[in-house]
């Protein structure tokens, strides 16, 4: 951490150094899509400070991340991608035999330091948190769960809410009342949220109340002012969690793993939570979709992809992350990001697979077919096919 970055003071007890050393700390890197989660992650393992094992948790069948993540740090002692479901669902069977590959590398003498699981941006905590704080798992032999760092992108979450009047004002000036808290669960700005829209703010609202700490992204968009704004909220949310702000272009590493237990569970602190947020929804990603399309062969121009890319961002607040590698004319192959009203183009070494993944509420992201003709509009003529 430098100078620039600054720690809000959270209300928690002295931590107790309480954990034998031996056993593995791990960390739940959790946080809405496109946060930041995966550039903080990177910026971990560029620092080659200590041996890392990572877990990868995605969507989409097709995995970004774990590429992205493996293509920044070749040496990272192993990247392990759960595709296709979050890791509350579908994966945690896979969550847990991949721990036990890990407690099994690291009985064998490949001892590891830190264990980190990226969560997918739509992931609730629950289950995760109950499998690792059990004592009585066989896993609890070998590691611990150090923290949970939930990334919240805060300058997303001021421009949702609206500058001054409605429901982040309201949260701020009456918050702690389940009232006041249901008006948060109008944000981002509709008056009554879908279904999709819905399970997306409860999923954000319980990562951010689950957090030991919680990281403040994309702060340095915003002005000082602003930027406390967001800040009281979350304290309000969990008052608990250390808050990391960084004013800075630059992103920084994860904080350190901190070597010991909690002293308050984590499911304590959802007390903030208005009533029907606080236990997790079975099926929590109805009414989220997420739409995969392939590009092999194509060549997109630049300009076209980036107005296609903003303007579904822009367009409604329910698509909420576009993701994909693909041929750009004159630039080669590149990596598309799109989050918030941010969208960048970077370049990516070498793919086999070329595609976009769009994820959004169930029917803000139209049908298929259509999102197919809108990147075709964005396409150009390969250059072996020109006369
Ligand atoms: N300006 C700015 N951009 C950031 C910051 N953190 C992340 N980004 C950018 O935001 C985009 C999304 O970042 P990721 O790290 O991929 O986000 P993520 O949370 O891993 O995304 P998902 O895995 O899809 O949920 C990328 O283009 C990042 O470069 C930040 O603090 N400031």
């Amino acid at each position: 951490m430098d100078g620039r970055d600054f720690m809000v003071p959270s209300d928690f007890p002295p931590l107790q150094m309480d954990v034998a050393p031996q056993k593995v700390p791990v960390t739940l890197l959790t946080g809405f899509l496109g946060a930041g989660k995966t550039a903080r992650l990177n910026a971990t393992l560029k620092e080659g400070k200590s041996r890392i094992a990572v877990i990868e948790n995605e969507i989409g069948a097709l995995g970004v991340d774990g590429a992205l993540v493996a293509n920044a740090h070749a040496e990272a002692d192993g990247v392990i991608e759960l595709s296709n479901g979050c890791l509350c669902c579908s994966a945690e069977v896979d969550l847990v035999a991949a721990l036990e590959g890990l407690v099994r590398r690291h009985r064998s003498g490949r001892c590891l330091e830190r264990i980190i699981i990226e969560t997918t941006g739509l992931a609730d905590l629950a289950p995760v948190i109950s499998l690792l704080e059990d004592k009585t798992d066989p896993l609890a032999e070998d590691l611990f769960l150090d923290s949970t760092v939930t990334v919240v992108d805060v300058s997303h979450l001021l421009r949702s809410s609206g500058p001054c009047e409605g429901p982040l004002h309201s949260w701020s000036s009456g918050f702690g009342t389940s009232a006041s808290l249901d008006m948060a669960a109008s944000m981002p700005r509709a008056a009554v949220p879908g279904p999709g829209r819905s399970a997306a703010l409860r999923t954000f609202w319980r990562q951010v109340a689950f957090a030991d700490q919680l990281i403040l992204s994309k702060a340095e968009q915003l002005g000082e002012d602003e930027v406390n704004h967001p800040i009281q909220i979350l304290q309000k949310v969990n008052p608990l969690a250390e808050m990391i702000v960084s004013n800075d272009r630059s992103i920084q590493p994860l904080p350190p793993p901190r070597r010991t237990s909690a002293p308050v569970s984590a499911f304590e602190r959802l007390g903030a939570l208005p009533s029907s947020w606080q236990t997790i929804q079975p099926a929590h990603l109805e009414g989220v979709e997420c739409i995969t399309l392939r590009l092999e062969g194509k060549l997109f121009a630049e300009d076209a992809l980036l107005r296609w890319a903003r303007g579904l961002l822009q367009a409604d607040l329910e698509v909420w992350r576009i993701k994909g590698l693909l041929q750009i004319q004159g630039r080669g192959l590149m990596l598309l990001q799109g989050a918030g009203d941010q969208v960048t183009l970077e370049p990516w070494p070498e793919a086999e697979v070329h595609f976009v993944v769009c994820i959004g509420a169930k029917g803000a992201l139209g049908a298929k077919e259509q999102l197919e003709v809108a990147l075709a509009s964005c396409a150009t003529v390969m250059p072996s096919l020109r006369g």
